[in-house]
């Protein structure tokens, strides 16, 4: 399948078993979802190539076809309905039971309660969606999915479904994909987190540029062959994402005071000129709200916030960029980037005056310019920056909404889960970047699920649990077990 002069895939062929959950892995850009977008019936292959599920060919460009099959997909975007209730949620897609007219209410908690047991997830089926933790919600996705009112469930597709989960959470949704794959459905997942292959395939194919390039029952798998087959050389992780990081200098630059947001209660930081400071914390610990609300993006309860001594106007993101602010967020398609315009715009956006010739903005020296941003950050394909954002793959979006605010030369640098669905080459080139920029005298704040990610990047971490900050982590006391236990001791 290609498009336009890109071959997204080609010649790609595996297998699936029932029962078994099969890992698919690759670089970014190495066609995953392209895979999953032809299983779902969204795009049609060049002809030639045939999918069989349980036996039966599979109509292509036929999403309707492709669940009557017995396909089912959750997707990074999970479909579910914040203001409805988990029962109501389970029946949305496949119906109601009702009789004359009404929903037979007690028939609809009683399968739910079903439902919800065999993926193993002790719910209550009237509880409202809105308050689920994010694992707990990628569960019910699985539990739909999985409804035997929808029909018989020969193959569950779960893309990335743990790309932005707390540790602990993870190990709850791989509880539940184990349970996926026992009610005798084929898993395909697809995931760049190599421990997860471990913990729960069976196989594991990896995809690169296109082809397969090994399919493998991961008993027969070391994490150093794993490694070598998705980036078809020898990379040393370990030196990849632990580097000296040069020291902060003594000057802060922000100086964040009592600020509170949503869960956030209460959170006071000053963060120097070079300094690389992590923010930790389970879902709902207020680390989500956090760097959102010290750039103005949510609206503080409460606090200030000041960069080089100058308030900020709270909940007024232009005056912070105005002051030297750039702010990742961790949604990338709702807020990170607007998906239809060319790659090169979305770079430029923040900052258009070295561009801008009255009346006239200068293209060609705004492609220039995104060319060279995507070779420094190796966003591929490398000619792209014409296309529509949304026609890179993710981790190459993230690459080039990072790229966005590194180019303003930001005075503070406010980071929200930089390397969600990025392959384990392109998180080590991140980092450095990251670095980079402090060393240029940016004051950096990251926030992220990713414990080892913070501790491999940070000079020092902020733990963040029930709303404040409970610990702050440096020298030799930084380490992923000291976050873990500060973000997870008892509520106060
Ligand atoms: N709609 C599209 N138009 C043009 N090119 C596309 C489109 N969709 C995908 N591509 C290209 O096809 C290739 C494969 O992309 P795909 O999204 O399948 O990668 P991926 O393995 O899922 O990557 P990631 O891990 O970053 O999500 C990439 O080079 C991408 O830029």
């Amino acid at each position: 399948m290609a498009f336009g002069p890109t071959v997204a895939l080609d010649d790609v062929a595996l297998t699936v078993e029932r029962g078994q959950v099969h890992a698919l892995l690759g670089e970014n850009g190495s066609g995953k979802s392209t895979l999953i977008k032809i299983l779902a019936g969204y795009h049609r292959p060049d002809p030639g190539g045939r999918v069989l599920v349980a036996g039966r060919a599979l109509s292509f460009g036929n999403p309707v076809n492709a669940a009557s099959l017995g396909c089912r997909f959750v997707h990074q975007d999970l479909g579910l309905v914040d203001t409805l209730s988990v029962a109501e949620n389970l029946f949305l897609t496949s119906g109601f039971p009702a009789r004359w007219g009404t929903i037979r209410w007690a028939r609809l908690l009683r399968a739910a309660r079903d439902d919800l047991a065999r993926v193993g997830l002790d719910l209550d089926p009237r509880q409202p969606v809105a308050g689920l933790s994010p694992a707990v919600r990628t569960g019910l996705a699985v539990a739909r999915a999985l409804r035997p009112g929808a029909g018989n469930v020969a193959l569950l597709v779960l893309d990335e479904p743990t790309a932005t989960l707390p540790d602990d959470e993870v190990r709850q949704l791989l509880a539940t994909v184990r349970a996926a794959a026992a009610t005798g459905a084929g898993v395909l997942y697809v995931t760049h987190h190599l421990d997860e292959v471990f913990d729960i395939a069976d196989v594991a194919t990896v995809l690169r540029d296109g082809r397969v390039v090994a399919s493998s029952a991961v008993p027969d798998l070391t994490r150093t062959r794993l490694v070598n087959q998705l980036l078809g050389s020898e990379l040393d992780e370990a030196h990849a994402s632990s580097q000296a990081l040069p020291p902060p200098r003594a000057n802060a630059v922000l100086r964040v005071h009592d600020l509170a947001a949503g869960q956030l209660r209460s959170l006071s930081l000053q963060v120097r000129a070079g300094e690389l400071v992590g923010i930790a914390g389970l879902t709902g610990s207020g680390r989500e709200s956090a760097l959102a609300a010290v750039f103005g993006a949510v609206h503080p309860e409460g606090g200030d916030v000041l960069v080089d001594s100058t308030p900020l106007r709270p909940g007024h993101p232009r005056r912070a960029i105005d002051a030297g602010v750039a702010y990742l967020p961790a949604d990338r398609k709702a807020h990170g980037g607007i998906m239809s315009l060319p790659a090169a715009a979305n770079l430029t956006l923040p900052d258009l005056r070295a561009l801008w010739r009255p009346p006239m903005l200068r293209l060609g020296a705004e492609r220039v310019e995104a060319r060279s941003w995507f070779s420094r950050l190796d966003v591929r394909p490398a000619g792209a920056v014409h296309l529509p954002l949304a026609a890179l793959s993710g981790g190459n979006q993230q690459k080039v909404l990072l790229a966005k605010w590194l180019r303003c030369r930001p005075r503070v640098l406010l980071l929200d889960e930089p390397t969600q669905g990025v392959d384990i080459g392109a998180k080590a080139q991140i980092h450095q970047r990251i670095v980079a920029a402090a060393d240029d005298g940016a004051a950096v704040v990251v926030s992220s699920a990713d414990v080892d990610e913070l501790v491999a990047l940070c000079h020092r971490v902020v733990v963040l649990r029930g709303g404040h900050a409970v610990a702050d982590l440096s020298g030799p006391a930084l380490s992923v077990p000291a976050v873990n236990r500060a973000a997870l001791a008892a509520e106060r």
